[in-house]
């Protein structure tokens, strides 16, 4: 596969509702997209980071930045580019595993696209629809996060996550339970915003019967949330802190979690993820597929890497009016509470021209 030459586009789409977490508010998605140009086919990469370096070091700008700067030209120089072999043209390049993912899903979508083959059934897919969850923000009162949460289970979500922080914890998912009862898929989503003194805290968080408490301690602190997971019964489930297959084993060596969110961009893409995937199910730790406000194309994608045999645990993959009154591809939308993998070439959804001009803020092309 011949690359013509890549695109970058810079897109400002507002979020249907703020989007409140430990460590700030969203209220729009700075967005990135890549695409590569090929003559047999194109391929499309989103670039997930957040707009401002919060949830990891990562940021739109940055990533636009570092592609530019350093991939681009890394890739245009390469004697041969396959999907397969973009991790190891860019290893010379430390970090930046989101924008990495965004350069290499756009590579392996125009290479499934060329040869007529769905991101899913080149992952591994074993199912054609995927059971989703949502994930719900801090609220500035645990009455209207009821109704938040009550909206999202008529519109058939299968669970429910709830970001908590220190002070917005215990209180709204005693409610949150008592409402809804004790049938309904539970989560929270700490973002790391807890320290091990806080143990005892989030052992209060154990009467309420929850799947699991996400990333509650810092990305590079694996030894504290091992004592944790003896502190507290709930399953700790990592996030932040898992980079790579190779980090994912050393945390379950160290049993710093029983779960894994697996967010392909957090890992540097697909295939690793995939990776992620394997090494898990080969220690029978359960994953799901976590989001970062996705687009119709990062949210195809991840649908069909949510299609993979070890994915047993409702993601964060909901449909596209969860963020978005109108997504840049055909909407995901939810269907008896899962969304179905695409059947089609690559991503099988491609952005639609005239939405994606009226969100486009940017343009740069880069001859090969
Ligand atoms: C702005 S929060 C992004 C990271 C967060 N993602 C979610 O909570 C899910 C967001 C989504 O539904 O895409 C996480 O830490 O898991
Ligand atoms: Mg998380």
């Amino acid at each position: 596969m011949k690359i013509s030459g890549v695109e970058l586009r810079r897109l400002t789409m507002p979020l249907r509702s703020p989007f409140e977490t430990s460590f700030g508010v969203a209220t729009e998605r700075d967005i990135l997209l890549v695409r590569v140009a090929t003559e047999e086919a194109d391929g499309w990469g989103e670039c997930v980071a957040m707009n401002d370096p919060l949830y990891s070091s990562e940021y739109t700008q940055g990533a636009h930045d570092v592609i530019t700067r350093y991939f681009l030209p890394k890739l245009a120089a390469a004697p041969r580019v396959t999907a397969a072999l973009v991790a190891q043209i860019l290893a010379p390049f430390k970090g930046h595993p989101i924008a990495k993912a965004a350069v290499e899903s756009a590579v392996l979508d125009a290479e499934l696209r060329a040869v007529g083959t769905s991101f899913g059934d080149h992952l591994g897919a074993v199912r054609t629809s995927v059971p989703v969850g949502v994930s719900v923000g801090i609220m500035p009162s645990v009455a209207e996060l009821i109704d938040t949460v009550g909206g999202y289970l008529d519109q058939g979500y299968r669970r429910v996550k709830l970001k908590i922080k220190p002070g917005w914890d215990v209180e709204p998912v005693r409610a949150v339970r008592e409402r809804f009862g004790d049938e309904l898929l539970l989560q929270v989503d700490a973002n790391t915003a807890y320290t091990l003194g806080d143990a005892q805290r989030l052992a209060a968080l154990d009467p309420f019967d929850l799947l699991l408490i996400e990333q509650p301690l810092p990305e590079d602190d694996l030894r504290g949330h091992a004592a944790l997971s003896r502190l507290v019964k709930t399953p700790i489930c990592l996030d932040e802190s898992i980079v790579s297959a190779r980090s994912a084993a050393d945390a379950i060596a160290l049993d710093a979690c029983r779960i894994v969110n697996i967010k392909p961009a957090r890992v540097g893409g697909y295939l690793e993820a995939r990776r992620v995937h394997d090494v898990c199910a080969a220690h029978g730790v359960p994953v799901w597929c976590g989001g970062m406000l996705e687009t119709g194309i990062g949210r195809a994608a991840n649908v069909a890497l949510a299609a993979l045999p070890n994915f047993t645990l409702p993601g964060d993959i909901s449909a596209s009016e969860r963020y978005f009154t109108r997504d840049i591809t055909e909407p995901f939308v939810l269907r008896d509470g899962g969304l179905d993998v695409p059947q089609g070439p690559g991503l099988g959804v491609t952005p639609d021209p005239a939405l994606l001009e009226e969100f486009t803020t940017a343009k740069h092309w880069f001859g090969f």
